[in-house]
């Protein structure tokens, strides 16, 4: 039977351990390097992700430290090794998985993806003696002309000789059912444990080569691609019926509504300041007040306003005075002049993004 997720996603069987954890938010996402073997056509990596760059979920890593931190900090119990390719930087990314799984312990669930390019027996073993779970393999199906296809299908037999889960993910492209099937059919011969399929979809960089192809989205405020989702679905009815293979079709809904929203809330806790509302999207709330003399304004604030010192934030590096919502929408109706106040809505990520701002009359 297919299924139906709480997550609006889809399976067969059951989810893969690196999912179950995915989808609570519970992974940190560690992206090794942005180099890669290949070209997808569909490769969503942005221009800055493209380099040979390290990051911990959106922290820039530039020591084993901001590694660890941002594990703490979202109290991760695993973590997703991405990238571009992590075997393109094998010793950095073997590296880091005996870094987690010695700082977090051996339950701390570790999975991969990888091309299967660079998958050696020598380099598998590498990995599999760092502590890593789970390994996933998107070898390149839909190109074909591809040089690198028969290596990567030949290197996937190799990851059988080890006592892990193995498994391919790959997206789901519209007409293209049938090197899917085969892939399927592939991996369940030789035991492996799943196959994840992606919806496909745009990004940046990606768009202009997915449209060329004829392929479009499915509504103005959507990545995702018409079709993905059904060829998907297909994917995982014909699996049912002819493999033993585990199957979780991946929505571009369940990573934007679900995973995303949970690892937010699971930081949120820990870095959310008092004055700080965490709202149920994860995002942290809270009022500012911007002007050009920050320190002349928080004078301002504290002894003529008699605002508390202890409900207001200097944040220079922002150039702003952060404070509780109630008392920004107050102090805005209290005081005239050049202050600006605003209501501001940010991830609790390193990034801090800011997804809204609303202005106080
Ligand atoms: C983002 S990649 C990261 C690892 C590696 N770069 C890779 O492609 O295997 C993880 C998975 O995302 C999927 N994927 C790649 N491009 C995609 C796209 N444009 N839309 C949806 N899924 C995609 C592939 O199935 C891949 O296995
Ligand atoms: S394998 Fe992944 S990182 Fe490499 S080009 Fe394809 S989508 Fe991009």
């Amino acid at each position: 039977m297919v299924w139906e997720t709480p997550y609006f996603s889809y399976a067969v069987r059951e989810l893969p351990k690196g999912c179950q954890l995915c989808v609570r938010g519970e992974k940190l996402v560690l992206f090794t390097t942005g180099k890669c073997p290949r070209d997808c056509f569909y490769c969503p990596l942005s221009e800055t992700r493209r380099g040979d760059v390290v990051y911990a979920n959106e922290r820039p890593v530039k020591s084993l430290d901001d590694i660890i931190e941002e594990a703490l900090l979202m109290e991760a119990r695993g973590a997703g090794v991405t990238g571009g390719d992590p075997l393109a930087r094998l010793d950095r990314t073997v590296e880091y998985i005996r870094l987690l799984k010695e700082a977090f312990g051996e339950s701390f669930h570790v999975h991969l993806y990888t091309t299967g390019a660079l998958a050696t027996k020598k380099n598998l073993e590498k990995l599999y003696d760092a502590g890593l779970d789970e390994i996933r393999f998107h070898p390149d199906l839909f190109n074909p002309n591809s040089r690198l296809f028969k290596v990567e299908i030949e290197n996937i037999r190799n990851a059988f000789d080890f006592d892990w889960d193995v498994g391919g993910e790959i997206p789901s492209i519209p007409g293209q059912f049938e090197r899917m099937r085969r892939y399927a059919d592939f991996l369940d011969n030789l035991g492996a444990k799943f196959l994840n399929v992606n919806e496909l979809e745009f990004s940046e960089t990606n768009l202009r080569a997915i449209l060329d192809r004829g392929y479009r989205p499915i509504s103005d405020e959507s990545a995702a691609i018409k079709g993905s989702l059904e060829l998907g679905l297909r994917l995982l009815e014909w699996g049912e019926e002819n493999t033993s293979l585990s199957y979780h079709l991946c929505t571009a809904k369940l990573k934007d509504a679900v995973q995303l929203k949970n690892r937010l809330r699971r930081m949120a806790r820990n870095v959310a300041k008092p004055y700080m509302e965490i709202t149920e999207d994860g995002t942290l709330r809270f009022g500012i007040a911007e002007y050009d003399d920050l320190d002349e304004l928080y004078t301002l604030l504290v002894e003529e306003a008699e605002v508390p010192a202890e409900w207001l934030y200097l944040n220079r590096e922002k150039g702003r005075i952060e404070m509780p919502e109630e008392v920004a929408v107050e102090l805005a109706e209290a005081i005239e002049g050049d202050v600006r106040f605003f209501i501001v809505e940010e991830y609790p990520t390193f990034d801090r993004l800011e997804v809204e701002r609303i202005p106080l009359p």
